[in-house]
């Protein structure tokens, strides 16, 4: 589990004095898109602080430094005098070139047509110096490499020979060696179309393949270790998703990595679709790009945002409030029978810390409700009418309303009051598929209402969005999750909360981050059925507690999956809300 102390302390420094409309200092990191990272280098470089070559020499460093903190048994210091050229070989046994002959340290290095390649060159050379033995492949043509990418390739010609990159190498065994690396520095950012040539990159794909396939884990031939420059090559920065060919057979190649290194920031396809898996692990290097860039300031609503960590701050309650100072939740129950997502929800809620939680229940499943709640008020809300009239208590300050709802008139009729009311709201599950059904329902949605689609219900309710997300993309930057549910939330005129490992939040003015439930963060035990129900719940708690729809969306999903964590494997959706004084007291305790 990731260490919060540290998160916060390293966001809080990266997005030092953000805040947000409402005073709310979540711990973000940006997450770039393609063009978002060219333009900050771009600025840097027209700025005169840097040149493109300069940025070039501390991506490569940033690759090579990444490699020897992951595997520390690789790391050996440049051999004396070796700066710059071609390492010596000075005699004894301790020397560097030595010590690489005993642990056969091997790199092969795969360089692409931009400045990816470019890097790898970077790469190459650095290596070399520290004395190990280098082979270098070109994806390319030498005469067409951009200026950077060019001027490495010219300085690693002084010290070793570069190959062209063919389907020839698939076979070859040396790479099959004991701490030998290779380093996929083909296509990063400027990945516009699928690769094309399978057989170029059939073997990569196949030791890859080899390499993650159980009954070769652990096995007494060693694969090398795959680094990716930047993204795992065939994999889109904007979207995390692979480029398919538009001819069939949809036959598709891609690095998958032990480890992906890139620069000054995530890319979002490094958390987004099938991104956290090729790229491994993420490493973030920093290549001395200024953060307080005019152009991020004037951009910042476009920015998506990883979520790291709520601010515990607004979390805590304040000394001397009471109940109602904390808000009044209310969740609509559904008929008799079905009334468990709701009292799960209402659970979240009261646990999250609204102040109070009623449901709201139909007057024949009163007595099944009223057995299975005690902290939980209870209000008889027959139909429409009713809810309407309860609604005129003006402490009700915010509305869950979906699970287990039904879908039958009366049901609408309540997603249609709980609208007019105005208030706070949280619609999920059967309240979702209500309002794909029925236009007019749709139009009322207003700017205080969260939806929680999961990719079923957001297909529902945006069926051509949906669509664009999945039609195989054939050309990057591909039509992402970001994009999908910015579109969404605008169309909504509401915070848009698309669920997944990859959940997404954006609000209609473009606002958008994204709760990865990835890497030291994975939870695939949170899918679990009534874990939706929670998630409602502890929306509607936030709202309730008079957080702002989106901030509400985003601590209410972090911290959903933080319990998640918490209880580990055999996690039933009771559990969650179990969760959450751990998770509180290990926050609040934070200095
Ligand atoms: N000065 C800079 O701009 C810096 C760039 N950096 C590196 O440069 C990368 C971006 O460089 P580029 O914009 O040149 O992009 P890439 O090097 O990612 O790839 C672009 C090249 O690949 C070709 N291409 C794209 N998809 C292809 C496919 N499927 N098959 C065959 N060719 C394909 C394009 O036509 C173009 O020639 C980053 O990912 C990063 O690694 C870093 O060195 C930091 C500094
Ligand atoms: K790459």
């Amino acid at each position: 589990m990731a260490d919060s102390r540290n998160t916060i302390k390293k966001t809080s420094k990266r997005l030092k004095g953000v805040r947000n409309e409402n005073f709310v200092a979540e711990f973000m990191t940006e997450l770039l898109s393609a063009a978002q990272m060219r333009a900050i280098e771009q600025a840097a470089i027209e700025s005169g602080e840097v040149t493109g070559l300069e940025l070039m020499e501390r991506a490569g460093q940033g690759v090579v430094e990444a490699i020897f903190a992951e595997w520390p048994e690789l790391a050996v210091s440049p051999a004396a005098g070796g700066e710059g050229g071609v390492a010596p070989r000075p005699a004894g046994p301790d020397s560097p070139q030595d010590i690489c002959e005993q642990k056969k340290l091997r790199a092969v290095v795969l360089c692409g047509p931009g400045n990816n390649g470019g890097d790898g060159f970077v790469v190459a050379r650095l290596l070399k110096e520290r004395g190990w033995e280098v082979e270098v492949f070109l994806y390319g043509d030498a005469g067409k490499l951009p200026p950077d990418a060019k001027a490495n390739y010219e300085r690693w010609l002084e010290m070793g020979e570069v190959t062209e990159y063919d389907g020839e190498f698939w076979m070859d065994p040396s790479i099959y060696r004991e701490d030998s690396v290779l380093v996929d520095a083909l296509f990063g950012t400027g990945l516009t179309r699928p690769v094309e040539n399978f057989n170029a990159f059939g073997w990569v794909t196949q030791l890859t393949e080899w390499r993650l396939s159980p009954e070769n884990r652990g096995a007494a031939y060693p694969a090398p270790r795959v680094v990716s420059v930047d993204m795992p090559s065939g994999v889109c920065a904007d979207s995390g998703r692979r480029l398919y060919s538009a001819d069939p057979p949809f036959d598709l190649e891609e690095i998958s990595a032990d480890l992906t290194v890139t620069f000054h920031s995530k890319k979002l396809g490094h958390v987004l679709a099938v991104g956290p898996y090729y790229s491994g692990k993420v490493v973030v290097q920093d290549i001395g790009l200024c953060e307080d860039h005019e152009w991020r300031k004037a951009n910042w609503k476009q920015i998506a945002k990883q979520f790291d960590a709520p601010f515990v701050g607004l979390l805590a309650k304040g000394y001397g409030g009471h109940k109602y100072s904390h808000g009044h939740a209310l969740i609509l129950s559904g008929r008799p029978g079905r009334t468990g997502a709701a009292r799960m929800a209402a659970r979240g809620a009261l646990r999250i810390g609204a102040g109070l939680v009623t449901l709201a229940v139909p007057p024949a499943a009163q007595a099944e409700v009223a057995a299975q709640v005690t902290a939980i008020m209870l209000r008889r809300v027959g139909d429409a009418t009713a809810l309407t009239k309860v609604l005129e208590d003006a402490r009700f300050n915010a509305i869950g309303l979906g699970p287990a709802l039904g879908l039958d008139a009366g049901a609408a009729a309540l997603v249609a009051a709980a609208l007019e009311a105005g208030r706070a709201s949280v619609l999920d599950a059967d309240a979702l598929t209500l309002l794909a059904q029925d236009a007019a329902l749709f139009s009322k949605l207003h700017e205080n209402c969260v939806l929680t689609p999961h990719a079923g219900e957001f297909r529902r309710l945006f069926p051509d969005i949906a669509a664009k997300l999945e039609t195989a993309p054939v050309q990057g930057p591909a039509y992402s999750k970001v994009d999908a549910v910015r579109e969404a939330a605008k169309r909504a005129g509401c915070v848009v909360l698309f669920k997944g490992p990859d959940t997404v939040i954006a609000a209609p003015d473009g606002r958008c981050s994204i709760n990865s439930a990835q890497y030291e963060r994975a939870a695939p035990w949170l899918a679990t059925a009534g874990s939706g129900d929670v998630l409602t719940g502890f929306i509607a708690g936030l709202l309730a507690r008079g957080f702002a729809p989106q901030s509400a969306a985003e601590t209410a999903a972090w911290l959903h999956v933080e319990c998640a964590l918490e209880f580990g494997p055999g996690l039933m959706a009771e559990d969650l809300s179990e969760q959450l004084p751990k998770v509180f007291r290990r926050l609040l305790s934070q200095p």
